[in-house]
């Protein structure tokens, strides 16, 4: 059997219910994914949708960011799709920063809005989301 690849979801308190709409609209496409998602996303996705099985890591601001961070180096997450809020300001715009870094220095399929998650979403359906080597792109640091 082939393990199912890991997909995270993450969203700013301002884009928090469109990742809910999106999680409810794509449940079953979803499903085909091992989920983790950042505290407070991972609990309104679960709440709008109990059957999924998603692994709630801690809060964006209490180092939820940088644990998707981990997984990334660590060839262990396959895509993102992380909601980002452009108009207000964080207070921890540095973990942000720093997940989208990590996630194109390993190539990781990144979708940081609506429209390019329903294509990344479509686009893992039919080709599967290549699993990463934990292989930084040529001019990435050395491991
Ligand atoms: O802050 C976040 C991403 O930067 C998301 O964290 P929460 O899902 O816990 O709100």
């Amino acid at each position: 059997m082939t393990a199912r690849p890991t997909l995270a979801l993450v969203a700013h308190d301002a884009k928090k219910d469109r990742m809910v709409e999106f999680a409810v609209k794509n449940r079953a496409k979803l499903d085909a994914f091992s989920l983790v998602a950042t505290g407070t996303t991972g609990g309104r996705i679960q709440e709008a949708c109990p059957e999924l099985d998603i692994v709630r890591l801690k809060s964006g601001p209490l180092g939820g960011d940088q644990q998707i961070g981990a997984m990334i180096a660590e060839g262990r997450l396959q895509g993102l799709i992380f909601f980002v809020d452009p108009l207000s300001p964080m207070p921890h715009d540095v973990d942000v920063k720093a997940l989208m870094r990590l996630a194109l220095v390993y190539d990781m399929p990144m979708a940081l809005n609506l429209s390019t998650a329903e294509i990344l979403l479509r686009s893992a359906r039919l080709t599967g989301l290549k699993s990463t080597s934990a292989t930084p792109e040529i001019g990435g640091p050395a491991q």
